[in-house]
């Protein structure tokens, strides 16, 4: 089998995008995270005052899987808990009968207060779960075996409605050929690195590795890239209470590329003008790795390519351009 599930923008920033998905007997709306690997959801769990602007999961005692528990806590400082069911999860028409889903006791404010978001679903290696006392799988592995290829392609847009797509490669969403890497999946992540950055049109050799994330917002790689990237930005500056670098909102923003597997794969610079501040100037899609240890692809990245996770004997990583 195959599907399709669309992956719509919260916000007219595109801070993240939100996908349907049928857990039990109800639809929520899930952001899907190759950065991440549980599939937790708002619950009947937790207390009525958390759940005002969320659709939820009402769980069945039936189907807990008694003692099970989870914890996650993520880069931002936001967090969740609970406890976990095994139930039927149904993405874009794949259907898993009893996948683990892990019913949130507890958020935090963040997830409280952004009344869209009614949960995640992970994406990347189940080695990655936080589910005790048993790991459990990600969606992804639990319908695996089914999918007519080992794989799903994430087709995020700038500013509009994209997809992420199950089994197949669907060739309308992107034109060119797609450049295939192997991706190090060795830290739980889709990993993968590149030789060179280039802003406008000049090109430096650079290793930069780090992991593609359709849960991060922005792109977050080497501080002296970063710091060369901004050089090309009149007005461009380093903003500690807007925390990171800001510039005037007129500002033309040089496009900028990764060279991934000998392929340039370009950031438009339109794209990289990430949305107004409340200070009046611009906040850029490109900041700084500083604390992570490693570059971050986020959706600021992602949101100009077509980008295919195989799960085959050696996992890889296709880039096509939209
Ligand atoms: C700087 C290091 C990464 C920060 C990254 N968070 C982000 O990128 C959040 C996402 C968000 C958008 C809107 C509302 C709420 C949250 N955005 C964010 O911090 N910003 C601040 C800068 O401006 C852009 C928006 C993150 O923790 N991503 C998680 C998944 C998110 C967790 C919070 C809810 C949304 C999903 C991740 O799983 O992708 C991870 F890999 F980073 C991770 O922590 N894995 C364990």
């Amino acid at each position: 089998t195959n599907g399709s599930a669309p992956a719509v923008p919260s916000d007219q920033y595109d801070s993240l995008y939100l996908s349907p998905v049928t857990v039990g007997s109800s639809t929520l709306h899930l952001d899907f995270d190759t950065g991440s690997s549980d599939l937790w959801v708002f619950s009947s769990l937790q207390a009525q005052s958390s759940l005002v602007g969320h659709d939820y999961y009402m769980v069945d005692p039936a189907k807990e899987k008694q003692g099970y528990t989870w914890k996650i806590s993520y880069g931002d400082g936001s967090g969740a808990s609970g406890k976990v069911y095994a139930d039927k999860v149904v993405v874009g028409g794949v259907t898993a009968t009893a996948q683990a889903v892990e019913a949130a006791t507890a958020v935090s404010a963040q997830f409280t207060q952004d009344v869209d978001t009614d949960g995640l679903l992970g994406l990347a290696m189940s080695t990655l779960n936080t589910v005790k006392p048993q790991q459990q799988k990600t969606f992804f592995d639990t319908v695996l075996k089914q999918l007519a290829q080992p794989l799903f392609a994430v087709d995020l847009k700038y500013h509009a409605a994209g997809s992420y797509d199950f089994g197949f490669i669907d060739k309308s969403k992107y034109t060119g050929a797609i450049n295939y890497v192997n991706a190090d999946t060795s830290k739980g992540w889709w990993g993968v690195s590149a030789t060179a950055y280039s802003i406008g049109n000049a090109s430096t050799s650079a290793t930069v590795s780090g992991i593609l994330d359709t849960g991060t917002t922005l792109l977050y790689v080497d501080t002296p890239i970063v710091k060369a990237y901004y050089a090309k930005v009149k007005g461009s500056k380093m903003d500690n209470t807007q925390g990171g670098y800001v510039f005037p909102c007129s500002a033309t923003l040089p496009d900028f590329s990764l060279t991934i597997g000998g392929v340039k794969q370009i950031v438009p610079g339109k794209h990289i003008n990430y949305s107004p501040t409340s200070a009046g100037n611009c906040f850029g899609g490109i900041q700084t790795n500083d604390g992570i240890g490693f570059s971050i692809l986020g959706d600021i990245f992602l949101k100009s390519k077509y980008v295919i996770h195989e799960m085959g004997s050696t996992p890889r990583i296709g880039f096509a351009q939209q």
